[in-house]
């Protein structure tokens, strides 16, 4: 490890200067995305390049916090050196009705994997069908093709789901229940073994009666992302063995150098991902990625970056708060720190009441990490 300071102890900037570098914005999505159509964010203009603290509004002070204590490193602190200056991302569908799948791909150019909405509330596991069966369709045999349920299924509902969807060969299910237990128990009823096997849940293996192991090849890879970024012990789904890898996210995991420590310390793949945010913390997202060995480049195994990453999202807004933003061009982005431009920030600016709402957050939010460390 290095010498520099820990993050969780590090000095945190004084709130008035936190308060004069920021600027709430709030930017329409082009597409009703986790039910949201205008996404809220604050920016700072910090000494070591724009920063942004996103946390959705419903979300508690406490779980704000950790958002907060990342906006602050990356802004306020040098990171870590990126490791390359790419990175691959996957096209990001919206929960949209399965005609409208060509249009929302064509916003991902080069893209070559794709992650795609289902489980949603007002919808059916024919809907989620449909949907996945047109952007396997529009992508091709060759492409990698993933679900991500945000925890939206029951253990039943989810084993029919991926049973059904398994026709259209998955990279991988995020977060097809809620639950750690759940995730196991999804884990290990799609674990496809011959008969006579018992599949171990935690090895994806399965132990013949025979006493020799056989491998099995699970009917689809689970993925945390909730399971890791909103519990307590973002560890505790790698120690249950809930999930075949794990969703990072720079933000709600409190920053760069938390993360890739606990990435380290899990063992298991990552794909990196944002929260539907500005090109500022899709910067923080990328930082955070290329700072992950890559399997088949790197040689690593273990806690190595899977595949693309789920930063493309700057597609799914109307605007942006950068005039160069970071959208995927080739089916990656570069990875670097784009400069904020005053016109944008001012054409976005949030009301004032939810400016002085984002003010009061951050103030609370600061008082709960300055009492902490
Ligand atoms: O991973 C991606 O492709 C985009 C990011 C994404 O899906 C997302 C965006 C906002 C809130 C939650 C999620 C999620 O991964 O569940
Ligand atoms: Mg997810």
């Amino acid at each position: 490890m290095s010498d520099a300071p820990d993050p969780e102890t590090a000095a945190l900037p004084p709130l008035d200067e936190v308060l004069a570098a920021l600027r709430v914005v709030a930017i329409p999505t082009r597409t009703r995305f986790r039910g949201i159509s205008v996404r809220e964010a604050a920016i700072l203009d910090s000494p070591l390049g724009a920063s942004e603290f996103s946390p959705f509004p419903e979300y508690g002070d406490g779980e704000a916090s950790a958002w907060l204590a990342a906006a602050l490193d990356f802004g306020w602190r040098e990171q870590p050196a990126p490791l390359r200056d790419r990175v691959e991302v996957n096209a990001t569908v919206p929960a949209v009705a399965a005609d409208r799948v060509p249009e929302i791909l064509a916003r991902f150019p080069g893209c070559r994997t794709a992650k795609v909405k289902v489980a949603e509330r007002s919808q059916d596991l024919a809907d989620d069908v449909a949907r996945v069966r047109a952007v396997r369709e529009a992508m091709g045999p060759d492409a990698l093709v993933r679900v991500d349920a945000n925890g939206g299924w029951g253990v039943d509902e989810a084993v029919t789901a991926l049973r059904a969807l398994a026709e259209f060969d998955l990279d991988y299910a995020e977060q097809p229940c809620g639950g750690v237990d759940e995730l196991v128990e999804v884990r290990r009823r799609l674990s496809t073994g011959d008969a006579g096997e018992i599949p171990d849940p935690l090895l994806g293996e399965a132990t013949a009666t025979s006493g020799s192991t056989v491998r099995t090849s699970p009917l689809v890879r689970i993925a945390a992302d909730e399971s890791v970024r909103k519990a307590a012990d973002p560890l505790a789904v790698a120690r249950a063995g809930a999930a075949d890898l794990l969703i990072v996210k720079a933000q709600p995991l409190g920053g760069i150098r938390r993360a890739v420590g606990i990435v380290a310390e899990a063992g298991l793949p990552v794909v990196v991902s944002s929260a539907l945010d500005t090109s500022v913390g899709i910067a923080m997202g990328l930082h955070l990625a290329a700072g992950l060995p890559l399997a088949e480049r790197d040689g690593a195994q273990g806690a190595v970056l899977a595949g693309a990453c789920g930063l493309g999202t700057v597609a799914l807004l109307e605007g942006d708060v950068c005039s160069d933003p970071l959208l995927p061009r080739d089916g990656a982005i570069e990875v670097r720190r784009p400069e904020l431009d005053p016109e944008l920030l001012a054409r976005y600016a949030a009301p004032a009441a939810r400016e002085r709402w984002w003010r009061e957050r951050v103030a609370r939010c600061h008082a709960l990490l300055s009492a902490s460390r």
